[in-house]
């Protein structure tokens, strides 16, 4: 029995073992996450060297957020500011009121003559609190903004470049780390930066109020505040460094546990049993990681206990300074009492600013991969050139050629070829002859590598990149199922459809396609939403959704239809209709690409291809006369069915 097969712990789940060793996990190590791209270089950076990073990073978080909404940055930056203001006055009249309550004489004149600073005070206080909650809600209108803004920007960027960059694993990456990390921290680095401005400026308006009490309070409220400020740093580095060495095991906890709750895998799951299997895993993963975490949580009550006692020996020294001023007669009673207080505001005034720090040097590490992408982006977007297409009579492939990025060979090499208005034409070959590849060619989602592709004698790189679009359906074998509504689904394929181009009705493609009938059955008919994860989605069957894409292919109505294996699971009636409706048209040129020979007997040209090279060409015809790989093929297939026929026969 081999180690994936044997599960490692009891199958149920009340005797599993409590403490599995740490290596029990027997899946394989996973790489790091794109996500985790920057995790390791801020791991490694000191917080001195972050520290002195920051205006920088101020700067562009406040360009970022002045770009978004002015006005919310102002508010928000300047309602902090104001707020500080407040705490200084607060202070200030904090003193007054105890040095009048402090001072000699009978209490209710004491009282009296303490009530306009106390007013003051009182009054600071509240404006305090009215600014600080003013502040938070600009700073909560900006993030909403932020995110709505960027994501924008890299959605406008993702749909616009070339298909090919798709292909290019280094950009693919880059766009995932982008979508999981960079996006959502454009938003925190600004959030974290009006924090780091409250928190400095809460100690500032503290030191402010203390210079003006007693200069002498100022080296103090300094040292008070250092260890606290030390604490900070260290458990949340200790945190960061804890979380990054347990990261493998996280990972492989979130694989593990979106394998076991996910519509889309549980039916494997079941077929395989996977999931005394699976169980077996988490339990391992679970247990190590419980097991990492509670070290962290004992060591970080350690780097608590031990910052707490030194903070508590720093306030204890301040006492003592404070002391010997008040017996030296170097300050007075309320000062003395109102510097402890804004001992209180300078350490919460500290600890936001050292949080905020922390966290807006690792944010902006990524928020500058959503810039690089966004740049690298643009420099892939098509260009094209500005002559418009309204139809065509011919494309000539001329020695067209296509490597893809990190590969040896061509996958289309040097294929000459012509493609006339009211022709069908069928490429066919063996898995992996370049025929998908050279009809995205044809299709104008890839640029070949070599070679040229005209239409009507115009070199397509000159063409206007949307109007050829609009030239072109594809019927493709690696459909995606949107999560629209049945109609919806046919409709997209021309969903800027205008009365200067009048096409067939939904109904009508549908019809053609042999899905209507499917669809009028769905519980709401053309309105049902074809995804089972929304309440009321419908599930339709493989065989049904590729009627429903060949729908939205001759929805689209376009000069040049592209079907690549539009048949391959659909049952014969059905594809029998979609072939009638395949057929010569005169205002239009058919690409068919198929594995069922039978299917392009009627094609009035076929190119065969093997390993990127077009080997043979002819109707079906001249072809079965010639021999070669395409009589081969046909003829394998034949005997399939004739076998069949044969077996049925003498039963
Ligand atoms: N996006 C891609 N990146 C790199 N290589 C690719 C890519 N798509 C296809 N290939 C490779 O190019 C070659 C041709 O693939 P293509 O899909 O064009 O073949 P095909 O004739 O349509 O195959 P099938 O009959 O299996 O659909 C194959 O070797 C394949 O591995």
């Amino acid at each position: 029995m081999d180690s994936m097969a044997r599960p490692r712990t009891a199958p149920h789940d009340d005797d599993q073992p409590i403490d599995p060793p740490d290596d029990a996990s027997v899946l394989p190590e996973l790489e790091d996450a794109a996500w985790m791209h920057h995790a390791t270089t801020f791991a490694h950076t000191s917080f001195w060297a972050v520290a002195r990073r920051l205006p920088r990073l101020v700067r562009e978080a406040v360009a970022l957020a002045w770009a978004t909404n002015r006005m919310d940055t102002v508010a928000s930056i300047g309602l902090n500011v104001a707020a500080g203001v407040m705490t200084t006055f607060g202070l200030l009249a904090t003193t007054t009121v105890l040095r009048e309550l402090f001072a000699a004489g009978p209490t209710p004149d004491r009282v009296r003559s303490a009530l306009p600073a106390l007013v003051v005070a009182a009054a600071a206080v509240s404006a305090r609190g009215g600014l600080t909650i003013a502040a938070g809600w600009a700073q909560a209108r900006l993030t909403p903004q932020i995110n709505y803004q960027v994501e924008l920007r890299l959605f406008e960027a993702t749909t616009a470049v070339d298909l090919a960059a798709f292909d290019d694993a280094g950009f693919a990456e880059e766009m995932d780390r982008v979508r999981d990390r960079g996006m959502g921290e454009a938003a925190w680095i600004v959030d974290h930066t009006v924090n780091l401005v409250t928190g400095v400026v809460g100690m500032l308006a503290t030191a402010v109020a203390v210079t003006v009490i007693q200069p002498l309070l100022l080296p103090c409220l300094l040292l008070a505040a250092v260890p606290q400020a030390i604490t900070a740093v260290r458990m949340a580095r200790r945190e960061y460094l804890a979380m990054l060495a347990r990261i493998t095991r996280r990972r492989r906890m979130w694989m593990l546990a979106h394998l076991m709750a996910n519509r889309h895998t549980a039916a494997e799951v079941r077929a395989y049993q996977m999931r005394d299997f699976l169980l077996a895993e988490y339990r391992a993963v679970m247990a190590v990681e419980t097991r990492a975490q509670l070290r962290l949580v004992r060591s970080q009550t350690g780097t608590r206990v031990a910052g707490a006692t030194v903070a508590g020996l720093a306030t204890f020294g301040v006492y003592a300074v404070l002391g010997g001023l008040l017996l030296a007669g170097m300050v007075a009673l309320a000062a003395a009492a109102t510097a402890l207080l804004a001992l209180q505001s300078a350490r919460s005034s500290l600890g936001v600013a050292v949080v905020a720090t922390n966290s807006l040097y690792e944010d902006a590490l990524y928020y500058q991969d959503y810039r690089d992408f966004l740049t690298r982006a643009q420099g892939r977007v098509p260009v094209g050139g500005d002559r418009t297409v309204d139809g065509v009579e011919t494309i000539d492939l001329d020695e067209v050629s296509l490597r893809y990025p990190d590969t040896d060979a061509p996958a289309v090499d040097r294929v000459s070829l012509t493609i006339r208005r009211g022709e069908v034409i069928a490429l066919v070959g063996e898995n992996g002859s370049g025929k998908t590849t050279l009809a995205k060619l044809i299709a104008g989602l890839y640029q070949p590598t070599g070679g040229t592709i005209r239409w009507d004698d115009v070199d397509a790189a000159e063409l206007d990149p949307r109007t050829l679009g609009a030239q072109v359906a594809v019927m493709t074998q690696e459909y995606w199922k949107f999560p629209f509504t049945a109609g919806q689904n046919i409709r997209v394929g021309r969903h800027d459809r205008t009365p200067d181009h009048p096409g067939p009705d939904v109904q009508e493609a549908a019809a053609a396609a042999a899905a209507h009938d499917m669809i009028v059955g769905l519980p709401h008919g053309y309105d049902t939403l074809l995804d089972r994860e929304f309440k009321n989605g419908h599930e339709l069957s493989g065989g049904q959704w590729q009627r429903l894409v060949a729908a939205r292919g001759l929805y689209r109505d376009a000069a040049l239809l592209i079907c690549d294996e539009p048949s391959a699971a659909l049952d014969a009636r059905a594809e029998h209709a979609l072939f009638q409706h395949l057929r010569r048209r005169p205002d239009r040129a058919v690409v068919l690409i198929t594995h069922r020979l039978a299917n392009v007997r009627h094609a009035d040209r076929i190119f065969v291809m093997d390993r990127g090279r077009l080997v043979q060409e002819g109707n079906h015809d001249e072809l079965m006369a010639a021999g070669g790989l395409y009589r081969e093929l046909f003829e394998l297939q034949a005997s399939g069915y004739r076998a069949g026929t044969t077996d049925a026969a003498s039963h």
